[in-house]
């Protein structure tokens, strides 16, 4: 199919109606729907304008992954969205804070600045006096002088106070923006962005293996019982899957019915204890349909395992590429299994 999306992308920029044609007939022939998020990345790609969006899109292809609205939606989030590509507006916020603050402290080193000269002038015309009176008009300047000093550096410390606790308080907006931007909304697992931002948090040397899970027959659960039903359950299977994972493992949504597990340094054994325990609790879940309370079919999901071959230096993507694989395998075999490749 890549290689008809190949064919399908012209090397001239089309017309609006050409694009928008593309984009729809592209959508009809996956069988996605044509919402404004689908319609916009297919459009984007088949414009020039978007060379990352095309070569991720790309990517994925060549890996003969699944499009769905998921994927589109992923993709539209981190190329076409502006709201998460502008400055949220606690940016905004926070520079107009350390604009101010700057104005504030402009302030106050001149006025210290008058101050200073004010005593300097003053001290000089005392030395070369000796009149009384106008000893006392001259302290009376520098005593009003230090007072406006005073009053000025107590607004500039009062300015520093409050905008200590605004900082503090859109530092805590921005951590949580950040990791809303770095979560899946429905399960509150890792995105795939989420995922990126660990592997380059982590040490170059890291060994990594991955298990990638894939809901079984998940199409003919969301046709039966419906989306919202749908989306329960890929919540509770999340919740399963990321259960038992420590803080150096990461779950990942990573496809819309597929999840991806990573462990930096395990054994063959454990990552399979894992995925077995998950497979085999998500095949005892017990759920009960709302509408006619009925005891529903069990949910299965099959599973692809791959591990770092210690002797190769390879890339993260190819560890997927090879747990893609053996997820395959799983599927071919007859599903609700774990396979490993070797
Ligand atoms: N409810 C719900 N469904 C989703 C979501 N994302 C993707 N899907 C659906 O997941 C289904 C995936 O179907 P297929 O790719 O055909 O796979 P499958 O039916 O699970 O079949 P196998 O993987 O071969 O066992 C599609 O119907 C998507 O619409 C979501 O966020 N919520």
């Amino acid at each position: 199919m890549w290689q008809e999306m190949e064919k399908l992308r012209p090397n001239k920029t089309l017309t609006a109606k050409e694009l928008s044609e593309k984009a729809i007939d592209w959508l009809a022939k996956n069988e996605l729907p044509p919402t404004p998020i689908n319609y916009a990345v297919l459009y984007a790609y088949f414009h020039p304008d978007y060379p990352d969006l095309r070569n991720e899109l790309s990517q994925w292809q060549e890996k003969n992954r699944k499009f769905d609205s998921f994927l589109l939606s992923d993709l539209y989030k981190s190329h076409l969205d502006e709201n998460q590509n502008n400055q949220p507006e606690s940016i905004f916020i926070l520079n107009q804070l350390i604009s101010n603050l700057q104005t504030e402290c402009e302030k106050s080193e001149s006025s210290v600045l008058d101050y200073q000269s004010t005593l300097t002038a003053q001290s000089q015309k005392l030395n070369a006096l000796s009149d009384e009176t106008q000893t006392k008009k001259i302290v009376d300047t520098i005593i009003d002088a230090t007072k406006t000093v005073k009053t000025k550096q107590s607004e500039f410390i009062d300015t520093i106070h409050s905008s200590h606790d605004q900082v503090a308080q859109l530092k805590k907006q921005l951590q949580q923006a950040e990791q809303q931007a770095l979560t899946d909304p429905l399960t509150g697992l890792a995105n795939r962005r989420g995922l990126r931002k660990f592997l380059s948090d982590q040490s170059s040397d890291s060994s990594y293996s991955i298990v990638i899970f894939d809901i079984d027959h998940f199409k003919r659960l969301n046709d039966s019982y419906g989306h919202s039903v749908g989306d329960i359950v890929l919540s509770k299977v999340a919740k399963l899957i990321s259960k038992d994972l420590s803080n150096s493992q990461l779950a990942v949504r990573y496809g819309g019915e597929e999840f991806l597990v990573i462990f930096p340094d395990v054994s063959k054994k454990q990552l399979f204890i894992y995925a077995e325990t998950v497979r085999e609790n998500i095949e005892e879940m017990k759920l009960i349909y709302g509408k006619t309370q009925q005891r529903m079919p069990p949910i299965t999901l099959s599973g692809g395992i791959a591990m770092a071959d210690k002797n190769k230096d390879e890339a993260i993507n190819d560890i997927i590429d090879k747990a893609d694989k053996a997820l395959y395998e799983a599927k071919s075999s007859g599903r609700n299994r774990i396979c490993l490749n070797s």
